[in-house]
């Protein structure tokens, strides 16, 4: 478990739980933070600076600070929540009038079991279905592709991490009519995928293996039709977590691409 992300950011901190926080963010995602002491208080507390960065030297930049004044803890606490949320952004960027907060989650907007359990009706929820479902001109165009398409008979819709292969349905504990089919399938992609570089991974149905999700992609492609529809998290299980190092592309890519394979086979043969 990532200490950032086990730091409560809806309490205000303590300097030494903020500089403590600090060390483990810049920690945790090293290859583009950065912590700088750019000098001291009056009373000798450090004054840092978190630089983000992705390379590169007297590049233009833009300056935040926050607690100036120090009876102004909302600053602090804006700030750490800040630093935490500008490359992990996961929704889409929409925005409605009146509606504050920004983004849908794009995995709970489809219409299969849209507003069940495992998705959210806040729009400041990481996980907001969108008011309504296809609500989001991502999800719409998606729809409208494979409808008019009418002869997609696989789905497999890659997300990252935690190495899983999965099958529908989220929104339900309930097996779909080919689970059988599914369980053993995702069995031997899982095989192939590891006989590459060694990777585990595991699988089953998402509700089953992961966790109740509902309004997700696989559930609206399965309940259109398309029986072989899988969801992938890819590496890792949570040592790098969204911010997998570039050199885990290739090896990535290259077991992931015998699971697909299993899968494409199987449903060529069937
Ligand atoms: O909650 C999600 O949408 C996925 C898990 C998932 C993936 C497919 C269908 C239902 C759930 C987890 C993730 O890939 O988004 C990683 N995460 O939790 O941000
Ligand atoms: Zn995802």
């Amino acid at each position: 478990e990532r200490s950032t992300s086990s730091f409560s950011y809806s309490s205000y901190h303590t300097l030494e739980e903020i500089y403590s926080w600090i060390d483990n963010f810049v920690t945790e995602y090293s290859d583009i933070v950065s912590k700088i002491r750019i000098g001291h208080s009056f009373e000798n507390r450090s004054i840092l600076v978190l630089k983000f960065s992705t390379g590169g030297s007297q590049r233009r930049a833009i300056w935040i600070d926050t607690g100036i004044h120090s009876r102004e803890w909302i600053t602090h606490a804006t700030g750490i929540w800040t630093a935490k949320k500008n490359r992990l952004w996961r929704k889409n960027k929409s925005t409605r009038p009146g509606v504050f907060c920004i983004g849908v989650d794009l995995n709970r907007n489809w219409k299969s079991g849209f507003g069940g359990n495992g998705s959210n009706d806040n729009p400041c929820s990481e996980t907001y279905r969108g008011p309504s479902p296809q609500s989001e001109p991502e999800v719409a165009a998606i729809v409208d592709f494979i409808t008019a398409h009418g002869n997609i008979k696989a789905l497999i819709s890659i997300h990252s991490y935690s190495q899983m292969i999965m099958y529908p349905y989220g929104h339900s504990l309930e097996p779909v009519p080919n689970q059988k089919e599914l369980y053993n399938l995702a069995k031997d992609a899982v095989q192939a995928l590891y006989e590459v570089h060694g990777i585990e991974y595991i699988y089953g149905s998402i509700s089953t293996t992961l966790y109740v999700a509902s309004g997700i992609t696989v559930d609206w492609a399965y309940d259109s039709g398309i029986k072989y529809s899988f969801t992938f998290e890819l590496r890792d299980t949570g040592s790098y977590g969204f911010l997998l190092p570039a050199s885990q592309i290739v090896p990535t890519a290259q077991e992931t691409w015998l699971a697909l394979r299993a899968i494409m086979e199987h449903t060529l043969n069937h």
